[in-house]
């Protein structure tokens, strides 16, 4: 897992991520860039791009940036939102004191995802002045008049109407969109949430944060897996609506918001969620409802965050994951598992040890249990046929000892292989564990049963009794051991368990005292050749049947 850029913070992770069937997951960084950039500056009317703002939309920029925290040289500035208007600012040869001369701060009230806007107060040499930048919704609302080329306006329910639909149209260009207002402050007048208000609105700033290319594969592997992904963001729907539609594979997803959120009751919210694909203008306490009412339908969440008010719902999820880029240590703490790039795709490799995991108990499980399932079969069959037992009490023990210790061990903690592979998408608790493990037993026991069957018959048709429960102990063991290696495939710690185990077998057979001590005789050419020839007959009849259970249990 650190070889992929995450961190497990606990083991049982692993587990429940491989058992995780939503995954509610961040915008911004996780699957976009990550670099949001201004992209357009407008009056209310129409937005010039970028690079070629004119004298009023500077100044829109100029009230945008003076909304914005100072930019410390030891640090770097706590929202990208703020980082790209000082950039897009910069660039544009736009300054604080552009329309405000002599314009100095004085208090501020910054931005925090419940207020959705930040102000500052600053001083010029007309008096104080009150700038703000925010979701548009939030400024709108506050707004009483509006500047109209250059000129005061007033602004009625008709305008706010025109400006909140320019506004989506912004944003559903998979634009984030702000809106930048000002007024005049009385000189004694304290900067608080009440006072943001009576504002004249300026225009909008778009800033822009490109999807990864890479971020739709990953949630189509998502859904193949069987996980429901919702896209959780504090941004307008029309934005969350417009990145969704890049990278999922759901042809019209659907978006609700936060607020929606709050008018249902649980039983309501229970109906929603699993229909749901994004939420937008979700704020941390949104997270939390959201894991609750997961919760509450019996699905395992996986949920991201990076901001500090995120910790309560990353710590109730059943895999929290904090965002190692941008996550505050807050979030960091809080979470089973910290993704160092932020990345969707880091989280869907994470997911997929999970699953490797449940490969893996489903491989040892058929080990353990079709092993012994196949070495009781033999017995029963011989033992009916014969009315004497092939095998005796320290016989059987032999065979547990080499087959059930070292490569069953070895399988369960062997590296998980295809990664990429498409059946350990459809790994977890349910498929691994269900018809695919009852078959993998069912075969195991089968496939073992047959290559000592035919080892034992083979071996009394040409020899003594002795010989042939030699003969028949030989080919359980190896028919077991041949289906271990296969199961494990080239990992180093089964071959090695697997050889080696052989190899203690033979050494055992082929010393006459210890031989003896376990009712063995040493082996001759044919016997060796009768065995060996069982194991390699059985195995293939395995690897002949492996895929079509396979088919089966999917
Ligand atoms: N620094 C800021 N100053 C003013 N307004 C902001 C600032 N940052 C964000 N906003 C506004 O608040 C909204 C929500 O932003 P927030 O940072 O809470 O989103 P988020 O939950 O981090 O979304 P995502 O995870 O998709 O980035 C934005 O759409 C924007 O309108």
């Amino acid at each position: 897992m650190a070889d992929l850029g995450a961190l497990v913070r606990n083991p049982r992770t692993i587990e429940a991520l491989g058992r995780a069937d939503v995954l509610c997951f961040d915008k911004t960084g996780t699957l976009t860039e990550g670099t949001l950039q201004l992209a357009a500056v407008g009056d209310g009317d129409q937005e010039l791009p970028a690079d070629r703002l004119d004298t009023p939309r500077k100044a829109v920029l100029a009230a945008a940036l003076r909304a914005t925290p100072p930019a410390r040289q030891a640090e770097p500035m706590a929202h990208q939102t703020d980082r790209a208007v000082m950039a897009g600012a910069r660039r544009a040869g736009v300054a604080v004191r552009q329309g405000a001369p002599r314009w100095r701060r004085t208090d501020a009230l910054p931005f925090e995802p419940s207020r959705a806007y930040h102000a500052t107060a600053g001083r010029t040499s007309h008096g104080l002045l009150l700038s703000v930048k925010g979701a548009p919704e939030n400024v709108l609302r506050r707004c009483v008049g509006r500047r109209h080329r250059g000129a005061p306006a007033p602004l009625d329910p008709d305008a706010v109407e025109a400006l909140t639909a320019r506004a989506e149209e912004l944003a559903a260009a998979g634009r984030r969109v702000l809106a930048v207002a000002e007024r005049p402050m009385a000189d004694d007048e304290e900067l608080t949430d009440e006072a943001v208000r009576d504002l004249v609105f300026l225009g909008f700033v778009a800033l822009a944060d490109p999807v990864r290319t890479s971020a739709a594969p990953a949630t189509r592997r998502l859904h193949e897996a069987g996980v429901h992904t919702v896209m959780l963001t504090g941004d307008h729907p029309a934005t969350a609506d417009a990145i969704a539609a890049r990278v999922s594979d759901v042809p019209e997803p659907k978006v609700c918001t936060g607020p929606e959120l709050d008018e249902l009751d649980d039983a309501a919210l229970d109906a929603l969620l699993p229909t749901v694909d994004v939420i937008a203008r979700c704020s941390p306490h949104h997270k939390v409802r959201i894991v609750q009412a997961y919760q509450r339908l019996g699905r395992v969440v996986a949920m991201t965050g990076d901001g500090a008010n995120d910790a309560p719902a990353i710590r109730l999820a059943d895999v929290g994951i904090a965002l190692g880029r941008r996550g505050t240590p807050a979030a960091t703490a809080a979470a089973d598992l910290v993704v160092g790039d932020d990345r969707l795709e880091t989280i869907v490799s994470a997911l997929m040890e999970g699953r490797a995991m449940w490969a893996s108990v489903r491989a040892a499980l058929a080990i353990l249990i079709g092993g012994n399932l196949g070495e009781v079969t033999f017995s029963v069959l011989t033992a009916s046929l014969t009315g004497g037992t092939p095998l005796s009490a320290r016989q059987i023990m032999l065979v547990n000892l080499l087959t059930d210790l070292a490569p069953a061990l070895a399988i369960a903690v062997r590296e998980p292989t295809g990664h990429t592979g498409e059946r350990l998408l459809r790994e977890g608790p349910h498929r691994s564990l269900g018809t695919a493990l009852t078959n993998e037993m069912l075969l195991r026991g089968v496939i073992t049963a047959l290559g000592a069957g035919l080892a034992w018959f083979g071996a009394r048709l040409t020899g003594r009794r002795r010989r042939a429960s030699t003969v028949a102990l030989a080919a359980l063991v190896g028919t077991q051991l041949a289906q271990t290696l296969a199961t494990g495939g080239l990992d180093r710690h089964v071959l090695i368990a697997g050889l080696g185990s052989a190899a203690v077998l033979a050494g055992i057979v082929q010393t006459p005292g210890v031989s003896h001590f376990f009712g063995c005789t040493p082996l001759g050419p044919v016997a060796w050749g009768i065995t060996l020839g069982s194991i390699a007959l059985a195995t293939l009849a395995g690897s002949a049947l492996t895929p079509l259970l396979r088919g089966l249990a999917d």
